[in-house]
């Protein structure tokens, strides 16, 4: 006897149905803010691409049906989308970015370097004990808002703090632009409670220093040990294993995460626009001051004083600002005085170039 078994299985039409497949595309966060740069002839010659990690060798891209390593050439970082170019991969062409981290080189190099691109919502994580610090949080938020990126402020260990109602006050007390949740990175709520910045085809990043919960929050929000084994190993030279250091993963119905350890300590450079929209409210003071060039010392007329001391300016915040508005303005000056040098070198270098092969004509 042969037994229909069928009633047994799905039926596809249902359980599509229940859940919906999601385009290749679409999980790895295509959005028509990169659909208007282009046409359907270009992308059906060149099909999108996104860059999902950057190695020395070139940058691994997805798209639909593709998994690819282009070489080194096109300027882009992870989270990139490029017009894949299956006959000169170098010369994909990078789409134009809805955001962009960057941040200075450490060391002698002083250069802009790119760190993300295209995140969505970016999440400053900190706990409520220790590592609470409003001038770290204010670092990062400035520098999510110079990279237009959306940011939140997480405040994990909310279960091994007796009186959390501080830490949300002054987190709050930050920027009325920037939305707070008071979670335990290690329980059931992060996906509730984050579902809102986590829908399908959005990107997000974690910021914060180490041990706040970014890798636990990263695992609660794939359902498994994402962050400890998805990290891909390449053998370097010397046949150690090293991590690869900047990686977009994608959970089943498509939200990006961003893995970026060189996020976890960031100079502010070239980021005055970011640190603007932060302390809006300094700014605003300045403009009303008496003198154009007011220092906010002792002279007459100082709306920021004025403020300070009628007690709507925290004193201790207009001192934030001032320090890390001295610290954008230094590596700022400092990022020109770089440019200026290697464009002098490059005009040298053309220059000598030249000469010599004026020489060599002549001979
Ligand atoms: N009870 C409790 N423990 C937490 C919470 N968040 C993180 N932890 C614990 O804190 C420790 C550090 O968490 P991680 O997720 O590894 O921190 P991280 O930010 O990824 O740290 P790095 O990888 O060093 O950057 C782990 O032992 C977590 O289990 C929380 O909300 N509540
Ligand atoms: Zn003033």
């Amino acid at each position: 006897m042969t037994r229909d078994y069928s009633q047994f299985l799905p039926t596809s039409g249902t359980s599509e149905a229940k859940t919906p497949k999601r385009a290749p595309l679409d999980i790895l966060g295509w959005q028509s803010f990169f659909a208007q740069q282009t046409d359907l002839d270009i992308l059906d010659a060149t099909p999108p691409v996104r860059v999902v990690e950057v190695h020395r060798n070139g940058l691994r891209v997805r798209g639909d049906g593709i998994d690819a390593l282009v070489p080194p050439g096109p300027d882009a970082t992870v989270g990139d989308w490029l017009l894949y170019d299956a006959e000169l991969p170098m010369r994909s062409a990078v789409l134009e970015r809805k955001s962009l981290f960057k941040r200075r080189a450490a060391g002698h190099d002083r250069s802009l370097q790119m760190i993300a691109a295209n995140v969505d919502t970016a999440f400053v994580v900190t706990s409520c004990n220790d590592d609470f610090n409003v001038a770290r949080l204010e670092r990062y938020l400035a520098l999510a808002f110079e990279a237009e990126v959306t940011p939140v402020i997480l405040l994990t260990k909310a279960d091994l703090c007796e009186d959390t109602a501080a830490y949300v006050t002054d987190a709050q007390s930050i920027s009325d632009r920037v939305p707070v949740v008071l979670l335990n990175a290690k329980s059931e709520e992060p996906a509730a409670k984050l579902a809102v910045w986590c829908t399908p085809g959005q990107t997000i990043a974690f910021l914060g220093t180490s041990g706040v919960g970014k890798s636990t929050l990263v695992n609660a929000l794939f359902g498994t040990e994402q962050a400890e084994t998805g990290a891909i190993r390449e053998d370097d030279s010397r046949g150690r294993h090293t991590t690869t250091s900047r990686q977009l993963h994608f959970t089943e119905n498509g939200l990006g995460i961003l893995d970026t350890p060189g996020m976890r300590e960031l100079q502010l450079a070239e980021a005055g626009s970011g640190l603007a929209d932060l302390f809006a409210d300094v700014v605003e003071l300045e403009t009303q001051c008496k003198f154009r060039d007011c220092a906010h010392e002792s002279e007459p007329g100082c709306a920021v004083r004025a403020a300070i001391e009628a007690g709507t300016l925290g004193a201790d915040r207009f001192e934030r600002w001032r320090k890390l508005e001295a610290e954008e303005r230094h590596n700022t000056a400092s990022l020109a005085e770089k440019r200026a040098y290697d464009k002098n070198f490059g005009k040298m270098i053309k220059t000598v170039t030249k000469a010599h092969k004026g020489r060599k004509g002549r001979r």
